[in-house]
């Protein structure tokens, strides 16, 4: 983890000791319609957070007041130590950005846009961050390697998004925002590009704030996850730890003489004790569940529409007497 302040082109040292996003009160209207009603989050460096939410909760507004794209109605935002609102060159050359797509540029090539994109970066590089990425060495990150010479309008959507990725992470950003990276990639491309965040976390020590829908995706590469519903962050932490508000019981499934058996327990591993204890090397097959991201997120969203303030137990689909059995204790 990086905390010493670094020399940035004007001389200037910037402070990089406090978290890189810190968002307190954020509101924004469009018209007389409240999306956002008071968000508060922070990412602190080197985090990968995701942010979740229904269509419409206000994710794609959230990040793009955070890249200075949007002007919030109201509350304190500071990436990087500064107002997106008001930050200049300097600042947005440590930021990197993921747009929808770079259709004015549709003539072009993968390698000549990332090239072209790659010059404003230059005068930023620094010792420690050397600016920009050689472009083949892009290219290959994001597995554009055969398609690096062909026009971009030629490439498809998936590959597309790859390029957006890439034109991103161009200017080897301290901080990058995806907007639903993945949308569009096969389980491959998927895959490849899980691996990038991981390389950029592990070696560049990015920070990263992703949105997507894919739970799957926001489990494996998430430190921390964000719940946006009704204009607020709703839940903040790992899937564990969103998994345990909801859901104070774990499901308990094993087999025995040829049948399957399954408990809910707040006490799983008392209750796992015990039955090793009665039934020892008779168990096959014997597991123990938590709710779900998915179980935890729908409960989470649900309770906040229905505003209940109280939080309902998650209940497992299939939970105690699926079969028609369960273990009396
Ligand atoms: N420029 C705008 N003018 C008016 N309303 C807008 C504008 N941009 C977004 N909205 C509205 O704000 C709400 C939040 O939109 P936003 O795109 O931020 O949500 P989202 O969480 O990213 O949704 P999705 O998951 O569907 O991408 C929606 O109701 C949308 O219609």
């Amino acid at each position: 983890m990086r905390t010493a302040d670094h020399a940035e082109p004007n001389g200037l040292a910037v402070d990089t000791t406090g978290p890189p996003v810190r968002v307190r009160g954020l509101r924004m209207r469009y018209g007389d319609v409240d999306v956002l009603t008071g968000v508060d989050f922070e990412v602190r460096r080197g985090e990968v957070v995701t942010l979740l939410g229904p269509n419409g909760a206000g994710k794609t507004t959230t990040i793009e007041i955070l890249e200075g794209f949007r002007r919030r109605s109201a509350g304190d935002v500071l990436i990087l130590g500064e107002d997106p609102a008001s930050a200049d060159e300097d600042w947005r050359a440590r930021v990197g950005v993921v747009l929808q797509s770079w259709r004015d540029h549709a003539r072009w090539t993968p390698r000549q846009l990332l090239a072209h994109l790659g010059r404003f970066f230059e005068p930023y590089s620094t010792q420690e961050r050397v600016r920009p990425y050689p472009a083949d060495e892009l290219i290959e990150m994001v597995g554009l390697g055969e398609q690096a010479d062909q026009k971009i309008r030629l490439l498809s959507g998936g590959q597309r998004r790859r390029l957006d990725v890439a034109a991103g992470i161009v200017g080897r950003p301290e901080l990058l925002f995806l907007d639903e990276p993945t949308a569009g990639f096969d389980p491959h491309a998927r895959r490849e590009f899980h691996d990038l965040i991981h390389r950029l976390t592990d070696l560049e020590d990015t920070t990263i704030l992703l949105t997507t829908h894919d739970l799957d995706e926001a489990e494996k590469l998430a430190d921390r996850i964000l719940i946006l519903a009704g204009g607020q962050v709703v839940a903040d932490g790992t899937a564990d730890e969103l998994a345990r508000q909801v859901a104070t019981e774990a499901e308990v499934r094993w087999n025995l003489d040829g049948q399957r058996f399954v408990h809910a327990t707040e006490e799983p591993i008392a209750f796992v004790r015990e039955l090793l204890a009665q039934h020892g090397d008779e168990l096959t097959e014997l597991e123990v569940q938590r709710a779900s991201l998915e179980d935890t997120y729908i409960a989470m969203v649900q309770q906040h529409e229905t505003g209940r303030g109280d939080l309902a137990a998650v209940r497992f689909a299939g939970a105690a007497g699926a079969d028609g059995e369960e273990v009396g204790r």
